[in-house]
């Protein structure tokens, strides 16, 4: 195995100080190390992190390989430095069994670039009728511990309360999409003024809000845990944060674009602002900011969702919901909360690694440690263009945005996947 000196580089905004990755690991740290066989990386004005970890990853193989591949959104994720990332069960076939988990879990081995984690379905087919296999998915070789099925909310409060007490015997957690399906038939973006000004049927707040105040009575009557996906609106907020005062085991995230983007920009009718759940407004971006940096909302997930041209560059009301967000994840984070580097830690790396249950990541560059880290040039500012985006997608709301931040390097396992900027394989 390789070693790499990264030299001068501030560790989550500390003094600046060497690192030496060796066999896998942080072997050590101080000033002025040396080691004669490690390749130099300059690290003057870099910042390093706890690679990133992705509780929400959309990867879309099997089944809609042209939108994306396993690889391909390792690729991605790397170059977004991540070292980590869950990947959502809707794929086709389902990841509702040991089968198809597996599967993923070997693909993501075999690319190597990131740590890919299978969520499993919560039930057969996301149909929401019965449940899925979730003990053979958990003993499988992928150890999955998150069920979700997301892209569909687990609507039938029954089969909600099974799952949560089936996964508490190995500790799993339930990874809600919070979405009352009768009070969003035919929706096309939020319910509000920009709704009813463009005529187009919108997705109330409270679709969302009532199935996170039912989850959450349910988590605590059956004492197991439960994960909000992308929460959006402030009513949610307060709903979480009544939960967490009275202990209920509930943890949230919100994606960077709800942290940036409003409802405004359906006016333009371009179909890569629609999303699931909908852009909303200005003051639910506030409420949003506020519970990530108290701590109500636990985590930035991305929800990168890969969609082919058909399904994105054609009418609004016949587009898919979904936008790009592996690649601009760590951007979107500097621009909404500057370089509280700690922040970022906490929110993109140490708190989703250890919801996720992966051990070796979220940890803080130390000696002794998985080398499992990325390096962020936080004096960069670039322009987002699609066409060089390593996903196999394009559909990403800031393009031709100037954002501030850029990966020069992420490495896994003490090796690099990306360097420079660029992926190395
Ligand atoms: N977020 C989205 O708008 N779409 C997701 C599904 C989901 O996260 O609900 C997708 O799979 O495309
Ligand atoms: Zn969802
Ligand atoms: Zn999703």
């Amino acid at each position: 195995m390789s070693s790499y000196l990264i030299r001068n580089v501030s560790v989550v905004g500390a003094a600046p100080t060497d690192l030496l990755i060796r066999d896998g690991v942080v072997a050590e740290t101080g000033a002025g190390l040396t080691a004669p066989e490690a390749t130099v990386v300059d690290g003057t004005g870099l910042v390093a992190l706890p690679g990133l970890v992705d509780l929400h990853t959309h990867l879309r193989e099997p089944g809609r390989e042209d939108a994306e591949t396993v690889e391909s959104g390792s690729r991605a994720a790397a170059l977004g430095g991540y070292t980590a990332v869950c990947a959502m069960a809707n794929t086709s076939p389902v990841a509702d069994t040991a089968g198809v988990v597996e599967q993923v879990w070997r693909l993501g081995r075999e690319a190597g670039l990131v740590d890919v984690q299978p969520i499993g379905a919560v039930t057969v087919g996301l149909a929401g009728e019965r449940l899925a296999e979730l003990g053979a998915m958990a003993d499988s070789a992928a150890r999955v511990r998150i069920f979700s099925d997301d892209g569909f909310c687990v609507a039938d409060p029954k089969l909600m309360r099974r799952a949560l007490e089936y996964v508490k015997a190995f500790d799993g957690v339930i990874a809600q999409h919070a979405e009352e399906p009768r009070l969003t038939e035919g929706a096309q973006m939020h319910e509000g003024e920009v709704s009813t000004r463009l005529g187009l049927t919108g997705w109330p707040a409270v679709a969302e809000e009532a199935i996170i105040a039912r989850d959450v009575l349910l988590a605590e009557h059956v004492g197991s845990r439960l994960h909000v996906c992308h929460v959006s609106t402030a009513g949610s907020v307060e709903v979480l944060r009544q939960a967490k005062a009275r202990g209920v085991r509930v943890t949230a995230e919100v994606t960077p674009h709800h942290l940036l983007l409003t409802d405004g920009h359906a006016e333009t009718y371009d179909p890569v602002y629609k999303v699931n759940p909908p852009l909303r407004t200005a003051t639910d971006i506030a409420a949003l900011r506020a519970a990530l940096a108290e701590g109500v909302i636990d985590v930035v997930a991305t929800d990168h969702a890969p969609h082919a041209v058909e399904d994105k560059e054609c009418e609004w009301a016949y587009a898919r919901p979904g936008m790009l967000g592996l690649e601009t994840a760590l951007s979107i984070a500097l621009e909404v909360f500057g370089p509280q580097w700690d922040l970022i830690a906490e929110r993109m790396s140490r708190t989703p690694a250890r919801i996720a249950g992966l051990d070796r990541h979220g940890i803080d560059p130390a000696p002794g440690v998985p080398a499992n880290l990325t390096l962020v040039d936080p004096a960069v500012r670039r322009v987002i263009e699609p066409a060089e985006l390593a996903s196999r997608s394009r559909n990403t709301p800031y393009a031709r945005m100037t954002l501030p931040g850029r990966i020069v390097a992420t490495f896994l396992r003490g090796e690099p996947t990306v360097l420079d900027g660029k992926a190395v394989k």
